[in-house]
């Protein structure tokens, strides 16, 4: 619901890319909650960094340009 009508929707695009890097991130703790070599993986330990900081930039664009264009248009007035 939140994330439906926040921001009159804009909020699934957080939703939808935070729901994919939690899925890798938590399977990679719930893998290494059963089993610690898991751990030793430092492939599986860059791919959820990159997968963050990816995820984390293409929010930074996503919500910057409308609310730079919603400042814009406001000054018009
Ligand atoms: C990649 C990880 C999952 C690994 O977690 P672990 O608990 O197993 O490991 P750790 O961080 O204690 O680090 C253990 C060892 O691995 C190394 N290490 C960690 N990340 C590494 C990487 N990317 N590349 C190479 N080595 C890495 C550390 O330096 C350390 O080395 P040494 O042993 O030599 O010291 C974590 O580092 C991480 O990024 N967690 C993210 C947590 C997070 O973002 N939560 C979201 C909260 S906010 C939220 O939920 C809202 C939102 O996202 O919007």
């Amino acid at each position: 619901m939140a994330i439906k009508f926040f921001g009159g929707g804009s909020g699934i695009f957080t939703g939808l890319i935070n729901s994919l890097v939690h899925t890798v991130m938590y399977t990679y703790y719930l893998l290494t909650a059963f089993d610690e070599r898991w751990k030793q993986s430092v492939t599986f330990k860059r791919t959820i960094t990159q997968m963050q900081i990816v995820s984390k930039n293409l929010k930074t664009v996503r919500y910057t340009i409308p609310t730079y264009t919603i400042h814009l248009k406001m000054k018009t007035f």
